[in-house]
């Protein structure tokens, strides 16, 4: 039995599932928000991919979706919501889709929708076709998208019902190798799958071939400074090694500036695995810089993981995996800093400063603005990070204080620094 679980505006998740079977007086169960009155929904995925090869193509094609369906005509207030769909009793990884929720009943939309699957999804194409039914019931259509322009079989009508919520979120148990990558080779894996499809896929791997496969971390300090972005970051980084005669470092590094458009605007799979890549690339300059003199880095793995685990788990912060979980956990190939201070403040302090600071915004900071749930979910993935975890500091005083406060943490660690 297929369950499905939508992320609605708001980031509420709604779980449901279909049924033959259910008694029709089984509640007038219908998923919460599911449906917006009067209207109808549809929704749809992308295969799975049948082998390691082929899934950073499976991960484009979701992404390329996502993109037409925004600009593609589905009606004034039409919304596109991400969606899983998962068996709870298997442990294949969920296949992503999208619940489109249109306001209308309109033949219009239905068609253009119908028109970018056929053109768009390898054969079979399944499409959902979810309508209230006067005895206020939610009953699910399933049609097979055939031929052109308009051939489709119906395949069966079966009624929704909300599913019960999962004890862990679908995706948390299929984050690692897929979002999160704990070690080098796991992440190296899929840009080699990618080398034919992105160039620059090539030059990061080349890049990171010349790295060590373990290096020693020196013996001066490493300290590590994370944070949401606007915390203060670059502030206290400048200033921490100015204060040590530290050097400097941040991830990515500036050696791979000119590609990180490029893998910004892939899928979180190949985008993910490049930011992991950039720290093994990063670590080997700790190493070398650490037998000489304290170093301070912006921004290392934590990052990384915490802005993967964020928007791979959708809804709110409570949905992130329970503490302890392997997503949080240091890569054991990856060089271990000695400390790592997390940056704190307010959300309307931080927007305070992103505002006050004017400069374009990543697409990623976008999200953070219109989204405080995401914001939320980044920092407390950060703060269940472990081995080494995060010590967490309020950054909202002034930056004198900041320093005091996060040189008076380190010192705790290094009192003859
Ligand atoms: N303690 C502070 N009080 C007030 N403003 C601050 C403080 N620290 C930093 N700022 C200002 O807030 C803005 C963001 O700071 P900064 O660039 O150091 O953050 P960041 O975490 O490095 O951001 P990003 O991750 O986007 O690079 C800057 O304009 C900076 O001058
Ligand atoms: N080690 C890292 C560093 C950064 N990221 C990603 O980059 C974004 C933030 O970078 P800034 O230059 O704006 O500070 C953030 O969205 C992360 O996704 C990363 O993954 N790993």
């Amino acid at each position: 039995e297929r369950c499905f679980v939508a992320e609605l505006p708001g980031s509420e998740l709604v779980y449901f599932t279909c049924s033959r079977s259910a008694p029709l007086g089984a509640a007038a169960l219908r998923p919460r928000g599911f449906l917006p009155p009067p209207g109808r929904c549809y929704s749809f995925c992308i295969p799975p991919a049948q082998s390691p090869r082929e899934r950073v193509r499976a991960a484009r094609l979701h992404g390329q979706l996502q993109q037409r369906l925004s600009r593609a005509p589905l009606g004034a207030g039409a919304r596109v919501l991400p969606l899983l769909s998962y068996s709870p009793a298997d442990a294949a990884a969920p296949e992503p889709g999208f619940l489109v929720q249109a306001t209308q009943a309109a033949a219009e939309a239905e068609r253009a929708l119908e028109e970018l699957l056929r053109l768009h999804l390898p054969a079979p194409v399944h499409l959902s076709v979810y309508e209230e039914a006067a005895d206020g019931q939610v009953w699910r259509t399933l049609w097979r998208l055939q031929g052109a322009p308009e051939g489709k079989e119906l395949l069966g009508r079966v009624r929704v019902l909300p599913a019960p919520e999962p004890l862990s979120h679908p995706a948390a148990a299929h984050l690692l190798g897929a979002a999160v990558f704990g070690s080098r080779e796991a992440a190296r894996g899929v840009l080699e799958e990618c080398t034919s499809l992105i160039p620059e896929a090539k030059a990061v791997l080349d890049l990171v071939d010349k790295c060590p496969k373990l290096p020693k971390k020196g013996d001066f300090p490493v300290i590590v400074i994370e944070g949401l972005d606007a915390t203060g970051k670059t502030t206290v980084t400048q200033s921490l090694r100015d204060s040590l005669g530290a050097v400097l470092l941040k991830t990515p590094p500036s050696c791979v500036s000119q590609w990180r458009k490029t893998f910004d605007d892939e899928p979180t799979l190949v985008r993910r695995a490049f930011y992991a890549l950039t720290n093994y690339i990063v670590a080997s300059e700790i190493a070398k810089e650490s037998t000489k003199s304290p170093v301070i880095i912006d921004r290392f793995w934590h990052s990384t993981a915490a802005y993967a685990i964020a928007t791979e788990i959708s809804g709110k912060v409570l949905n992130l995996p329970p503490l302890h979980h392997p997503v949080y956990c240091w890569p054991e190939d990856l060089l271990k800093p000695d400390v790592v201070i997390l940056l704190t403040v307010s959300p309307e302090e931080r927007i305070r400063r992103l505002q006050e600071r004017g400069i374009e915004k990543t697409r990623e900071e976008e999200e953070l603005e219109a989204n405080r749930f995401f914001h939320q979910k980044v920092e407390g993935s950060y703060r269940r990070m472990e081995n080494p975890s995060c010590e967490l500091v309020d950054a909202s005083g002034s930056r004198e204080q900041v320093l005091e406060d996060v040189l008076h943490q380190i010192k705790k660690h290094f009192p003859l620094l």
